[in-house]
């Protein structure tokens, strides 16, 4: 029977038919996407937008906009709007599971998650700013608000063979990644102990067992980079494929069973053309996890045909999560329809669509003097007050901002760096995957000291002694950068590219040169700071055309200064 669904003004038409293997009928019904067309624009059905967008204080903004044809600026998407009793219930949660060691995962995984979380984890950049946090020992892992709602829920049936769904939904920087993976690996290991003896015989097979799907090769390694090493420990066989990978790599890992594939929607659908492979829909019929991580950006007009092919690939999935920042009505309408057998079950954090607590806002009116309308003046201004404020002392400051178009991030970028010297990068889509990892790795990695000690620790300010002539009188100064073009601020001027789950490292400013258009990006692109209620600032410029909702929850969002 042939269905259609509207989504994000796509027609996605799909055959639904259960599906048999043999005697067992799969859990999982066969969907054949048919087509995912656009909608034609004149189609496009006049529809009240509700954009419900929490603020800070829990307080939401209900913004009615009425778009019918009009640009696209004012479709504002719909952003879930939870209902008291569901937030509440993760509230609770939340309030009486404070440790790792009351969240049913086996031993082992518990330890692995913590100890990869210890050893990776954003809160060491504190160890930077606060000498007490010298030994990274001391940074004491208690599990997320989200971690503790995900892998209390997904523990509860994570045996089970039915077929179930969830989506996960927290804010950015929250630590999504591992609500995830900890209750996958816990699924790994308690298969491995269901099938006891068999599973020395089972465990030589060549097979692929779960699959995280992101959108971006950054993301590929990002997400890789958690469990990338497990082998030894606990025996589980990951496998990040991205373009570097030949497809002899991708084969041989699969003969030797790979338990995590960490890969994009495309590559899982390339299978198909790989010469080496004689029956295609083998490779991926031991899938029985599935996680498609940036859920939001999966699943919107860029990526959804991509998206759904891939996962009809993987008929004998029985685990499927979704996993984003943020999750709108028509998201889950969706997902619902399309996996009408089980309806996703919420897995949400208490602040989930709200700005984080840890960011502080500053709104910069370009209007004004002595900006006059010039945003790149009011930027110019931002990144000097910025260089010369005396925060993160001894370290390179990072700062990103984002540019709405990429036409503009070029031009944008010259400017800083003939007019005011600045060290500026860009990154946009037209740059190839080993540019934009080059050029991301400044931020994606621990805040370098100015100047460093042979053991890689920031040394003192130098101390410089000043003699009084023809006195014997000397004292003290502080050696100031010696030259004018020593800058301790690297700055990256970027689009939305780098703004979907990258795993900024202690970068503690976010400048948004243009507003994006909807409370989706905005909430993406500032929490690219502030992750793990660390602090961070953000920087809007404004101008008379800003939408009052940037500014509200700016405002909303904003710390006492
Ligand atoms: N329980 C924890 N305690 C301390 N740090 C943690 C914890 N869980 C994750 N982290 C760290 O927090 C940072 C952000 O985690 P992660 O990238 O998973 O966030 P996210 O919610 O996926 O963000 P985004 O929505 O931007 O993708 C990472 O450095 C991670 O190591």
């Amino acid at each position: 029977m042939l269905r259609t669904i509207i989504h994000n003004n796509i027609r996605i038409r799909y055959f639904h038919s259960s599906v048999s293997a043999g005697k067992k009928a799969l859990p999982f019904k066969r969907l054949v996407v048919d087509r995912a067309s656009r909608l034609p624009d004149e189609k496009k059905k006049p529809n009240i937008s509700t954009q419900t967008v929490h603020n800070k204080t829990g307080k939401s903004i209900n913004q009615k906009s009425k778009s019918t044809n009009e640009s696209s600026e004012s479709h504002l998407p719909v952003l879930e709007s939870f209902t008291k009793q569901e937030l509440k219930k993760s509230e609770n949660l939340v309030n009486k599971i404070t440790e790792f060691s009351e969240l049913k995962l086996l031993p082992e995984v518990r330890n692995i998650v913590v100890n990869q979380i210890k050893n990776q984890t954003v809160l060491r950049a504190q160890n930077y700013e606060k000498p007490k946090y010298e030994d990274p020992e001391d940074i004491k892992i208690k599990p997320s608000p989200v971690q503790v709602v995900s892998i209390h829920t997904l523990s509860k049936h994570i045996m089970e063979s039915n077929m179930k769904t969830y989506t996960i939904a927290a804010e950015t920087g929250s630590g999504k990644t591992w609500a995830y993976l900890a209750p996958l690996l816990d699924y790994l290991k308690q298969q491995e102990e269901a099938l006891a003896g068999n599973w020395e015989r089972i465990s030589k097979k060549s097979m692929i067992r779960s699959v995280i799907m992101v959108p971006t090769l950054e993301l590929v390694n990002q997400v890789h980079a958690n469990v990338k090493d497990l082998e030894n420990s606990i025996g589980i066989k990951s496998f990040k494929w991205d373009t570097d990978t030949q497809y002899s790599e991708f084969i041989d890992a699969f003969k030797n069973r790979i338990d995590i594939l960490v890969t994009t929607p495309g590559k899982i659908n390339s299978i198909k053309n790989i010469r080496m492979i004689s029956r295609p829909e083998h490779i991926l019929a031991n899938v029985k996890f599935l996680v498609i991580d940036e859920a939001d950006t999966l699943m919107d007009r860029s990526f959804v045909e991509s998206t759904y092919e891939a996962i009809t690939k993987m008929h004998n999935v029985n685990r499927l999560v979704f996993c984003s920042a943020t999750i709108s009505n028509q998201f889950n309408k969706a997902i619902t329809k399309i996996f009408p057998q089980s309806e996703p079950e919420l897995i949400i954090s208490p602040i989930l669509h709200k700005t984080p607590k840890s960011i502080k806002f500053k709104l910069i009116d370009s209007e004004i003097a002595p900006y006059q309308g010039s945003r790149i003046k009011a930027l110019a201004q931002i990144l000097y007050a910025i260089n010369k404020d005396g925060t993160e002392a001894n370290y390179e400051k990072r700062c990103v901002v984002f540019v709405n178009n990429k036409t503009e991030v070029v031009k944008v970028a010259e400017t800083l760096k003939e007019l005011y010297n600045h060290d500026v990068v860009t990154l946009t889509g037209d740059d190839n995957p080993q540019e934009r990892s080059e050029k991301i790795k400044v931020f994606i990695n621990p805040p370098k000291p100015l100047e460093e000690n042979s053991d890689g620790t920031p040394s003192k300010k130098k101390e410089h002694y000043t003699r009084i002539a023809n006195s014997n009188i000397k004292f003290k100064t502080h050696l100031e950068p010696t030259s004018t073009t020593e800058t301790k601020l690297k700055v990256l001027v970027t689009t939305d590219i780098a703004a979907r789950g990258l795993n900024f490292f202690g970068v503690r400013n976010v400048i948004l040169y243009d507003t994006p258009s909807t409370p989706v990006d905005f909430l993406h692109r500032i929490g690219r700071t502030g992750r793990m209620n660390q602090s961070g600032r953000v920087f809007i410029i404004t101008d008379r055309k800003t939408k009052p909702w940037v500014k509200r929850i700016a405002k909303g969002g904003r710390n006492k200064d």
